[in-house]
């Protein structure tokens, strides 16, 4: 017999199944209107079906209870069977061994139904290790093969290749042309951005040769695709590029026609991009692969987005900083993309733009639990009994206090501070103003190397103080609480509470404009602590009632 959990805050005479919902499956006697069904879930706290799975409910006559019950996927519930339907994309921990490539692989032979675009990440930490073998060839005095990283990649991919009963043939060429282009970095002493990207670039042109050719080995066609290949466009900007317009019909006609004339699983190189201009190998920035996803989604204009981590979902702050976070069920595409901007590193910044633009669901789920239901990310959801979803955390940011000499008026003086940045190329995060006085943070993505860091800044405090004093301060972080901006007066109460109780002085406090992100500065020292504390408010202490009072606590019934 189903639990039932009663729901609080809904007007409604139903109880509903929560383990039934989890289930996502079909029932066939009563339908129950989609948007409601999606409210209930939310009520639940778990992810709705997608539109379009014709998930019905069992009515039990006698006492109004509502309960959806398990039944095995029927023909035409998902997918059509001649149209690519969703893009499954993997991150390196899901495909970081032989094995891991095994499981991936059921994985999605366990949807049948589904037509899936598959997008991988470089194998496990393999793009870290490109990077520092760059570097390293650069001080390189014998031969680069003595370089540590590189003989990791080496031995990984051809074990991995090994164990899974392939030929090393399908990667040779890539390692040595690995090897060759290291011992070229280390004849130049020099690694530029667009070098370094090329390099990077190995490892998703590899773990995607592995898969697909696992697949075809296994007796399902697939196809490898590397993106730069195939029409992902973007900007020169090595190793931070974004993607451009042209992109998406250009990687449509490809993906969807090679599909129509000959069927077989596409499996794409997430990360990787060619510029414009130089015609060179790109990447999209950190964690990239997941704007690849969603890119394809948009451009083909796919049913559903799936991106596989290895945690349940977007938690309610980053497990590294408190292990007992909680999955998210419900994000919209603007609480995801302030999260990701944020600094979550579950999802990559600009990921969430494509999805929003073709209004493609986005799931998060795990691929180390499957089952797990995930979080579900939409244009909207019923954010009126919302009031904090995450808390996430972004370290050694600099912060200035900048303050008005009073030359200019408040019209001129606050032109002239952010013409400043944007002649420096400097990107701002949280910004607050008053008359004569501004406290910004810079965002430290822009900042990527130490040379780079000090000499701009020093360019910027040059240019302010025409103005204006100027006070640098560094080793800050962002602590941004993402939820319903509309609730503040209650989120701010507590907040304060939270950190008067334990001591921690706000250096600045801003409001985002998208209404659904409250950031506070607070000294990088501090700030997990601050973290722990406020995880545990909003989501463990009194509070806690309040802010699940959208649903049922989460391990409560
Ligand atoms: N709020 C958060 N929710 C979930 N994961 C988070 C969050 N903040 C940080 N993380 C970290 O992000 C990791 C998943 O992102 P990432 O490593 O990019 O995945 P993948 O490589 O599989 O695409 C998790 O293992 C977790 O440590
Ligand atoms: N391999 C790239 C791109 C990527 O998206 O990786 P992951 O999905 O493992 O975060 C990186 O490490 O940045």
């Amino acid at each position: 017999m189903a639990t039932t959990t009663h729901l609080c805050g809904i007007k409604t005479p139903y109880c509903f199944s929560k383990r039934a919902v989890h289930s996502q499956t079909l029932c066939l006697q009563q339908r129950l209107n989609f948007d409601r069904l999606t409210e209930l879930c939310g009520a639940l706290r778990v992810p709705a079906p997608s539109r379009g799975r014709g998930l019905r409910v069992v009515c039990d006559g006698s006492n109004n209870d509502v309960l959806v019950q398990s039944e095995p996927r029927s023909q035409g519930s998902e997918g059509s069977s001649n149209q690519l339907s969703c893009v499954m994309k993997f991150g390196g921990s899901s495909v970081a061994s032989a094995d891991r490539m095994k499981e991936v692989a059921e994985l999605i032979l366990s949807f049948p139904k589904e037509n899936p675009v598959i997008v991988l990440s470089a194998m496990g930490k393999t793009t870290n290790k490109l990077i520092v073998a760059g570097e390293k060839a650069t001080n390189c005095v014998s031969n680069v093969s003595e370089i540590e990283e590189l003989s990791f990649v080496k031995e990984l991919h051809y074990r991995t290749v090994d164990e899974l009963g392939l030929d090393r043939s399908l990667i040779k060429d890539h390692l040595d042309k690995l090897e060759r282009l290291l011992n070229g970095i280390a004849v130049l002493k020099e690694l530029t951005p667009r070098a370094r990207d090329y390099i990077v670039s190995f490892g998703e042109c590899m773990s995607t040769r592995i898969f697909a050719a696992y697949l075809n080995k296994i007796g399902v066609k697939a196809r490898q695709y590397d993106a730069f290949d195939i029409g992902f466009i973007t900007t020169d900007d090595f190793t931070n590029a974004d993607i451009l317009e042209a992109t998406y019909p250009a990687v449509a006609k490809r993906l969807h026609g090679d599909w129509i004339s000959d069927p077989a699983i596409p499996i794409v190189t997430g990360f990787l991009g060619k510029g414009w201009r130089t015609c060179a190998v790109t990447t999209l920035g950190r964690g990239g692969s997941d704007l690849t996803a969603t890119t394809i989604g948009k451009g083909l204009g796919l049913r559903e987005i799936q991106v596989w981590k290895d945690v349940d979902g977007v938690l309610t702050c980053d497990p590294n900083i408190y292990p007992g976070a909680e999955p998210v069920p419900y994000l919209t595409f603007d609480e995801a993309a302030e999260l990701a901007y944020f600094g979550a590193q579950v999802l990559h910044p600009q990921s969430m733009r494509p999805a929003r633009e073709g209004d493609i669901p986005v799931r998060v789920k795990n691929s180390y639990n499957p089952d797990a239901p995930g979080t579900l990310i939409t244009k909207s959801r019923d954010m009126s009994k919302a009031i904090l979803t995450s808390i996430v955390l972004k370290r050694n940011v600099t912060m200035l206090d900048i303050v008005s000499t009073r030359m200019l008026g408040q019209f001129g003086f606050l032109a002239k501070v952010f013409s400043t940045f944007e002649d420096l190329g400097i990107s701002v995060d949280v910004v607050a103003t008053s008359e004569v006085s501004i406290s910004l943070t810079l965002d430290p993505s822009k900042l990527w190397s130490r040379e780079l860091i000090q000499q701009e800044l020093d360019n910027v405090v040059e240019e302010l103080e025409k103005i204006a004093k100027v006070n640098l301060l560094q080793h800050r972080s962002i602590i941004s609480l993402i939820g319903n901006v509309q609730r503040s007066s209650l989120i701010l109460e507590k907040v304060f509470h939270v950190l008067r109780t334990n001591g921690v002085n706000v250096q600045m406090i801003s409001q985002g404009a998208s209404k659904v992100n409250i950031s506070l500065i607070v000294n990088d020292s501090e700030s997990e602590k601050c973290v722990r504390a406020l995880h545990s408010a909003f989501f463990e202490g009194d509070l806690a009632d309040l802010v699940y009072m959208n649903g049922s606590p989460p391990n409560g019934s």
